[in-house]
């Protein structure tokens, strides 16, 4: 089973807290750490990270074919891009959409979400476990589904 870990602008200069170690992960850390714990799933993944809100959506309409389903950070998008809603929409591939931190404790305007209304799933608030959670998530729902066994077999 493969997924596409779509990031969102400015995710690549966050740090990020590893549960139950001292110290940060810089972006590329991040992504090292995913890719260890999602192998161990029995899980491919494959990064994506865009600033741009047309390369974002690039990738999703990119991903039939290519991934079995989508685990989403927007970044600052997911509060008013209508275009990535669309586009996870229309791209016939499973997302499930990842927030590191809770938008009730931010500005008011982080409340909307606009993006979410794409997703299956949404892992909000968690840090980075809630990417393991979103991928172990999507897993469940394509085994229950078949979509992922179809795509394997084609
Ligand atoms: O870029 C980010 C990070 C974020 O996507 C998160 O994962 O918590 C939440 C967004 O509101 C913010 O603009």
């Amino acid at each position: 089973m493969k997924f596409l870990v779509i990031n969102g602008p400015n995710l690549n200069m966050m740090h990020f807290t590893e549960p139950g170690v001292a110290g940060q992960l810089d972006y590329n850390g991040l992504l090292d750490y995913l890719e260890l714990c999602c192998t161990q799933m029995g899980m491919e993944v494959e990064f994506f990270q865009s600033n741009h809100e047309g390369d974002l959506i690039d990738e999703i309409q990119s991903a039939a074919g290519r991934a079995d389903g989508i685990i989403l950070n927007p970044g600052g998008y997911a509060h008013y891009s209508v275009a990535i809603l669309d586009a996870l929409r229309l791209c016939g591939v499973p997302a499930v959409e990842v927030l590191l931190s809770e938008p009730d404790e931010h500005e008011p305007f982080r409340k909307t979400d606009v993006v979410s209304f794409g997703c299956q799933g949404h892992f909000i608030g968690e840090g980075i476990s809630g990417y393991l959670h979103a991928a172990a998530y999507l897993a469940q729902l394509l085994r229950l589904d078949g979509s992922a066994h179809t795509h394997l077999v084609m």
